[in-house]
């Protein structure tokens, strides 16, 4: 089941995604880079001070130099201007360099901190979402976070510095002229807060329709085969113009925003600044001020306003940041259904008894799929299911793995339950051949070895033997180091299966659980992946979820399911016996059988080594 990004936010309790929090995350993920951290401080003190010299020269040029007539101060100023633009490029680019430095540090923590907090979420929470959204707020949000802290988070340190030196100082040279452009501000505050809300959410919808993009691509890419078949390439353009152009007026709507606020806040510093020059003006008149003081204090009003605006660019990145935050903190806060308990135990080596009792089970928000299920796996026995589609028999392998748990009962493996044991402890001993074959880009051998990755090259090949897919890897152009692409496209099913079977032997696990594949193999494949199925099963505890009934007649035990409940259970020639659903499911695989046939096939022939 897919939902939208919003519908996942509906689910959750509201984070707490405002920008304190925000800066707080950041800053926490800096905190370790403190000498960084000082030095950028350092270099950006510098720059704030250093911006004072300028207009110092020119007020003293214009009140002394000019009617002093001194001239060989002249050459002296020009080299003091000269001077101080060289160390405020020099200051500058240092406190660029490192506070861009500790920047991308923390973006590489977060995004690293999200994919390890996504790897251990729950098989359930996959389910619920899209993997191109999750994609999308992993690289697209993580990366709107890198604005803001490279050059957003740089900028408002400057800028508050110089604020607050510059407004201290000209307080100093003439409060009355200083309070005039103050009045501004508590104006240019509400302006900016009026804004900020309604940008934070304009670039959560932006945000949210480049998942949608992200989404769309990945569900059409990864199913272009499906599209092509289907003919349906205009239908998919079609239905990606859309998503784009939601994206399109998502981000419109953005910069419409930004577009009516940064022009609010330049009236407000004009106002300010034309209060200046007009009781500046009277002053001068008056005498009370020297034009010096006055071309600096206009100078100083431009340094003083020059933060604000920028800050006005800033508030652009910090709402995107902080929509781009929120739904981070969506997936930072969401806790993983199936989790490992502190005290866990760790699982022996074990013989391989498994109980479901009085197992239920939903999936989320879903129907019933298990009822007060039971089932019992001996050590060392086969365990079929059997029963129509969408009986549940999946399901049961998904609690064993524990990649769900049960809302109701428990499982246990050799009388542990398994949500008392450690995750790895239980997994590792245990080997899947699914339907639904997991491979990965890459090699032959890596896709081997992804079950034990210290496996010797012997082991490898000798797996591959066992699986009766050295043959066939052999007579690729590069053996095992063959790529196979992206879910192993460049293969065969039947060679797809006979991999994931020498990579489940390869782990040699305790218990295997079979998920039969319910494609129709030619004959001679499918000798090759029944002999190699017979070696991974051989010796082991097995639960095979049987589509074939031909496969499951050497089944110890056979349990046939209907709507999440056992209806019969027992051996093949007993089921069959019963005359009930097993016999019914049989008949209609082998229409032309009779019993006496059935039987016979039963008790020995064709039975592969166990
Ligand atoms: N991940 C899931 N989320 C929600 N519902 C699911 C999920 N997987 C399966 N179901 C539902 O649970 C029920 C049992 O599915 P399950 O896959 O266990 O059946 P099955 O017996 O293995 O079927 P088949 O023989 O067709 O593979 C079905 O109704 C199915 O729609």
């Amino acid at each position: 089941m897919n939902m939208n990004p919003s519908m996942m936010q509906q689910q959750r309790p509201k984070s707490k995604g405002s920008i304190w929090a925000m800066y707080k995350r950041m800053f926490f993920h800096v905190s370790s880079r403190w000498p960084l951290m000082i030095a950028a401080l350092v270099c950006i003190i510098a720059v704030s001070l250093l911006e004072f010299v300028i207009p110092q020269l020119t007020q003293y040029t214009i009140d002394h130099v000019i009617p002093g007539h001194k001239y060989d101060a002249l050459p002296m100023i020009g080299i003091g201007i000269l001077a101080t633009a060289v160390l405020l490029g020099l200051f500058n680019y240092w406190s660029s360099l490192t506070m861009a430095s500790v920047g991308q540090r923390a973006i590489l923590d977060l995004r690293n901190e999200l994919y390890r907090h996504l790897q251990k979420l729950d098989v359930g929470f996959f389910d619920r979402n899209r993997t191109g959204d999750l994609m999308s707020r992993v690289t697209n949000d993580v990366n709107m976070l890198q604005q803001l802290i490279s050059s957003g988070m740089l900028s408002i340190v400057t800028d508050l510095f110089t604020f607050v030196a510059v407004a201290g100082y000209m307080l100093w040279v003439d409060w009355r002229l200083t309070l005039l452009v103050l009045a501004t501000f508590p104006f240019m505050i509400m302006t900016t807060r009026f804004f900020s809300k309604k940008m934070r959410f304009s670039f959560k919808r932006v945000q949210e329709s480049v998942s949608e993009v992200s989404s769309h691509l990945q569900d059409t890419l990864t199913s272009i085969r499906l599209i092509k078949s289907f003919s349906s390439e205009d239908y998919e353009v079609r239905r990606f113009a859309d998503r784009s152009e939601a994206n399109m007026n998502a981000n419109l709507g953005a910069v419409k925003l930004r577009a009516v606020y940064e022009p609010i806040i330049d009236l407000l510093n004009f106002i300010g600044l034309a209060a200046v020059l007009l009781f500046g003006a009277r002053q001068t008149m008056h005498e009370a001020l020297t034009l010096g003081t006055i071309v600096a204090f206009m100078a100083y009003v431009r340094l003083l306003q020059n933060p604000v605006k920028r800050f006005s660019r800033t508030m652009n990145t910090i709402q995107q940041s902080a929509a781009a935050y929120e739904r981070i903190v969506e997936i930072l806060g969401e806790e993983p259904a199936v989790r490992e308990k502190e005290d866990a135990v760790q699982l022996p080596v074990v013989r391989g008894e498994v109980q479901f009792r009085n197992v239920s089970f939903a999936y989320h928000n879903g129907a019933p799929v298990l009822k007060q299920f039971n089932l019992e796996m001996r050590a060392g026995e086969m365990t079929a299911l059997v029963g129509s589609s969408g009986a549940g028999k999946s399901t049961i392998a998904h609690l064993l793995t524990r990649f769900y748990d049960p809302q109701e009962g428990e499982v246990t493996i050799d009388g542990y339950p398994l949500t008392e044991v450690g995750l790895k402890s239980l997994r590792s001993q245990m080997g899947i051949v699914s339907q639904e074959i997991w491979l990965l880009n890459g090699t032959i051998r890596e896709n081997i070895a992804y079950s034990n990755p210290d496996a010797e090259e012997a082991d490898i090949i000798a797996a591959g033997k066992a699986a009766n897919a050295h043959a066939f890897i052999m007579d690729l152009p590069d053996g095992y180091d063959s790529q196979i692409g992206e879910r192993g496209v460049k293969l065969s099913g039947g060679q797809k299966q006979r991999l994931s079977i020498a990579r489940a032997l390869l782990k040699n696990p305790r218990l295997i659980i079979l998920d039969e594949a319910t494609s129709s193999l030619d004959s001679e494949s499918e000798r090759a992946i029944q002999d190699a199925l017979a070696r991974l099963l051989a010796g082991r505890t097995c639960l095979i979820i049987a589509h074939r009934l031909s496969t499951i007649r050497q089944a110890d035990r056979i349990y046939v399911l209907d709507k999440g409940r056992v209806i019969e259970e027992g051996s093949h020639e007993a089921l069959l016996e019963k005359q009930g659903r097993y016999r019914q499911l049989y008949e209609l695989q082998f229409p032309q059988r009779d019993e006496t046939d059935a039987k016979s096939v039963t008790t020995g022939q064709g039975k592969p080594a166990r």
